[in-house]
């Protein structure tokens, strides 16, 4: 485990095994079927990032603008979060509450998430679980304030990230993928979930 700089961000190296890695991506293609990725859209334009989501809520974006919402876009409420994905929570978590969304991202070679902060969710003491599979991805962290230091990290299958603490309001981001530096799918891409106490 380690502890960066930013008090709160911890990166388990290796969290989950290949078998481990597996498991999971199997119950997650299973609600892929029930809730098929979508390419949010903002007021800027497509994201390049595609998502889905399972638990009670899933955090989406359109041309009204990004909440979350009980309902995956299609009508249908999101499935269940998996029991696979939970444990995860259970083992690093460290928090009482049980996860009411794990959202799923995926990124094509080409895909990026833009510095942001997670603050949608309304209660800040929880923290955000995030589980990397696939392809490398570099991660920046920064502040709590935009214009603050960032550091990158380069995250690899299996990977967990939690964020606490003051970590939980900083300031983060994917530059990029690395295509072709996994071979858990076999079309290449990388994975990512997120698990959050939203209300
Ligand atoms: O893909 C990642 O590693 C980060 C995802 C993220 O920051 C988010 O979903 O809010
Ligand atoms: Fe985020």
């Amino acid at each position: 485990m380690t502890e960066l700089k930013i008090k709160g961000f911890r990166i388990f190296p290796g969290a989950l095994d290949r078998a481990a890695q597996l498991a999971v991506v199997d119950d997650v293609r299973e609600v892929l079927r029930a809730a098929p990725l979508v390419r949010p859209r903002t007021r800027r334009g497509p994201m390049s990032v595609r998502m889905s989501a399972a638990g009670d809520f899933g955090w989406i974006s359109d041309t009204r603008g990004y909440r979350y919402e009980k309902h995956h876009p299609d009508g249908q409420a999101w499935p269940p979060i998996p029991a696979s994905i939970l444990a995860l929570w259970d083992r690093f978590a460290d928090c009482e509450r049980a996860p009411e969304c794990c959202l799923i991202n995926w990124y094509a070679e080409d895909a990026r998430m833009g510095l942001h902060q997670d603050k949608d969710e309304q209660d800040y003491d929880c923290p955000v679980l995030s589980v990397s599979l696939g392809d490398d991805a570099l991660f920046r962290m920064g502040g709590e304030d935009r214009k603050d230091s960032t550091k990158s990290h380069w995250l690899t299958s299996g990977d967990v990230v939690l964020l606490t603490g003051t970590s939980r309001r900083a300031f983060h981001g994917v530059d990029r993928v690395r295509p072709g530096s996994s071979t858990l799918f076999s079309e290449g891409g990388r994975l990512n979930l997120t698990l959050r106490v939203v209300t």
